[in-house]
C-alpha cells in the first residue's frame, strides 16, 4: 500500500466509472448529451475516486512516517478534525468532526498525521461506528500508546435529505482503549472536548 500525497487517477477506473455514471444519468431520465452534462460522468468519476482514495492508503504507515521517541505521559488531544465520508448504505455523505486523544508510551507522532488518519478511513464507504474504531486501532497499532480515545460527531445526509428527514440530528460515536477505559481519564478527555458536544 502506498502513502500517496498526490492524487493519481487510474485511467481504467476513470473509464469504467464514466461509463457507469453516463448510464445512471440516462436512467434518471436526463440527457447525458446536453451541454451541461457532457463532462459530468468524468467529473463524478474523479470525485468518486477522490472520495474513496483511502482504500489505497495505509494509516499505520502514515503514523509511522513521523514517529518520534519522546518520554511524555500526558494526554495529547487533537479536536475538531473535520471529516467527510460516505455512508455505505446510500453512498450519501456524512460529515462532522473527530476528536482524538492518546497517551504516549515512548513515542509520539506528528499532529497532522492524526488528522490524515481520519481522512484515510473517512474516504471509503463507511458506517460511523467502524470509522471510529478503525481510527482507534490504527493509532493503537502504530504507537503502542497507554491509551487512545476517539469521539466522532456527524450528520448523515441520508437522514436529512431523504428517509426520515431529520435535519438536526447528530450522531455521536466513541471508542476507548487503555487508560481511557478508566473513568477519570475518560472524563478528563470528554471535558476537554465538551464545548463541541452541545
Ligand atoms: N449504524 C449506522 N447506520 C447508518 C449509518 N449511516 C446510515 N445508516 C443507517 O443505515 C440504515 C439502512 O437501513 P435500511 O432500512 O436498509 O435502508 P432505508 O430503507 O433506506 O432506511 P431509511 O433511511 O430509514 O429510509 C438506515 O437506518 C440508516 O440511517 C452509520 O454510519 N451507522
Ligand atoms: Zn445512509
Amino acid at each position: 500500500m502506498l502513502y500517496e500525497k498526490k492524487i493519481y487517477y487510474d485511467e481504467e477506473a476513470i473509464n469504467s466509472l464514466k461509463e457507469s455514471y453516463a448510464n445512471i444519468i440516462g436512467s434518471i431520465g436526463e440527457d447525458v448529451q446536453r451541454e451541461g452534462l457532457l463532462k459530468t460522468p468524468e467529473r463524478i468519476a474523479k470525485a468518486m475516486l477522490y472520495n474513496t482514495q483511502g482504500y489505497n492508503q495505509d494509516a499505520v504507515a502514515i503514523l509511522n512516517s513521523a514517529k518520534f521517541h519522546e518520554n511524555i505521559s500526558e494526554m495529547i488531544v487533537v479536536k475538531d478534525i473535520e471529516l467527510y465520508s460516505m455512508c455505505e448504505h446510500h453512498m450519501l455523505p456524512f460529515f462532522g468532526k473527530a476528536h482524538i486523544a492518546y497517551i504516549p508510551n515512548g513515542y509520539i507522532t506528528g499532529l497532522s498525521k492524526i488528522a490524515r488518519v481520519v481522512d484515510v478511513f473517512s474516504r471509503r464507504l463507511q458506517v460511523q461506528e467502524r470509522l471510529t474504531t478503525q481510527i482507534l486501532d490504527a493509532i493503537k497499532e502504530a504507537l503502542n500508546p497507554l491509551g487512545v480515545a476517539v469521539v466522532i460527531e456527524a450528520k448523515h445526509l441520508c437522514m436529512m435529505m431523504r428517509g426520515v428527514q431529520k435535519q438536526n440530528s447528530v450522531t455521536t460515536t466513541s471508542a476507548f482503549f487503555g487508560e481511557f477505559e478508566k473513568y477519570p481519564t475518560r472524563n478528563e478527555f470528554l471535558k476537554l472536548i465538551a464545548a463541541d458536544l452541545d
